[in-house]
């Protein structure tokens, strides 16, 4: 079994992005990135602060804006508007979850899709799943996992790739990446009868269901690729995701681990991504 070592491939994709910024401020431009975060999530204090620390170490412009959870509608988005109105900022994100009474979706939409470094406006999503030509942003998990498959070489076309969970952040944004390239998608949820039917057929499982090592070995075809986009925090501190790791390394041919998977790629990708973003902002000034 082979573990697909996201740590380093993030490490790899962070150093080429800082060269990307160090080119981009010989031309006097500083990509710069927004994060909003509302309210006190213990696991996004940890995430918004990871990202404003790797921004800065990558010689970029990085604002973290943390909003108390009694913040209003009104109050998130005149933040987000600024940024919007701001040249020193190239991709704005809120940080999600949000506190219950805030419209996710209708700040999400009030981003400017051109400064959507999270890849979740409608415009965005739209131009993704019509697979149209251009550039775009897309959401940064799913990037980074693509990133990741291709980093090891792992033939997409024609294979038979089964996504557990359908959210918005990760698996629908996924379908589409990997239906643009010719991959054979299957869905499987919550209301799917009999999951194993489809799992055990995967080349490639990749599982972001939320639920603690619910993934082992009886689900996963021997030899199959396995991409872990969970993780939970037990009570010991530990961190552990989706996969039952231990399960389903007896099986697995490739197997992404928690914590080094999913989540630095995450990170790395949201970085080259506000460097995408800065540069696509000075050709279409042009
Ligand atoms: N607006 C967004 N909100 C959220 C996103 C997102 O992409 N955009 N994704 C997740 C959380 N997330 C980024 O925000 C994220 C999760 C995990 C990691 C990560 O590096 N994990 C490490 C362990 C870090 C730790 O010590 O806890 C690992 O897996 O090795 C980065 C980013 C939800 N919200």
């Amino acid at each position: 079994m082979e573990i697909l070592n996201g740590k380093a491939v993030a490490k790899n994709l962070n150093e080429r992005t800082a060269k990307r910024v160090a080119t981009l401020k010989e031309r006097g431009i500083t990509p710069g990135i927004a994060v909003i975060y509302v309210g006190d999530d213990p696991a996004s204090a940890i995430y918004t602060r990871n990202k404003d620390k790797m921004a800065l170490r990558l010689g970029m412009n990085s604002q973290l804006m943390h909003l108390p959870a009694t913040a209003t509608q009104e109050e998130v988005m005149a933040v987000l508007q600024e940024y919007n109105q701001d040249p020193m900022i190239h991709g704005i994100l809120i940080q999600s979850p949000l506190p219950k009474h805030l419209d996710e979706h209708a700040l999400v939409q009030a981003i400017r899709p051109d400064k959507d470094v999270d890849g979740f406006h409608s415009m965005n999503v739209g131009r993704l799943y019509n697979n149209e030509p251009g550039n775009y942003p897309v959401s940064c998990t799913p990037r980074g996992i693509m990133t990741m498959l291709d980093h090891y070489g792992i033939e997409l076309a024609g294979k038979r790739v089964v996504i557990m969970g359908r959210s918005i952040l990760v698996g629908r944004p996924l379908q589409a990446l990997l239906i643009n390239r010719d991959a054979t998608v299957t869905m499987v949820h919550r209301h799917t009868k009999d999951p194993e039917a489809f799992t055990r057929q995967a080349d490639i499982l990749i599982v972001g269901i939320g639920q603690p090592q619910a993934v082992t070995s009886e689900l996963v075809k021997p030899g199959a690729i396995v991409i872990d986009v969970g993780i939970h925090r037990t009570e010991k501190g530990k961190l552990i995701g989706d996969v039952d790791y231990d399960s389903v390394k007896e099986v697995a041919g490739m197997l992404t681990p928690v914590p080094g998977g999913v989540g630095p790629m995450t990170i790395a990708s949201l970085m080259a991504q506000t460097v995408d973003l800065a540069e696509w902002s000075i050709r279409d000034d042009q």
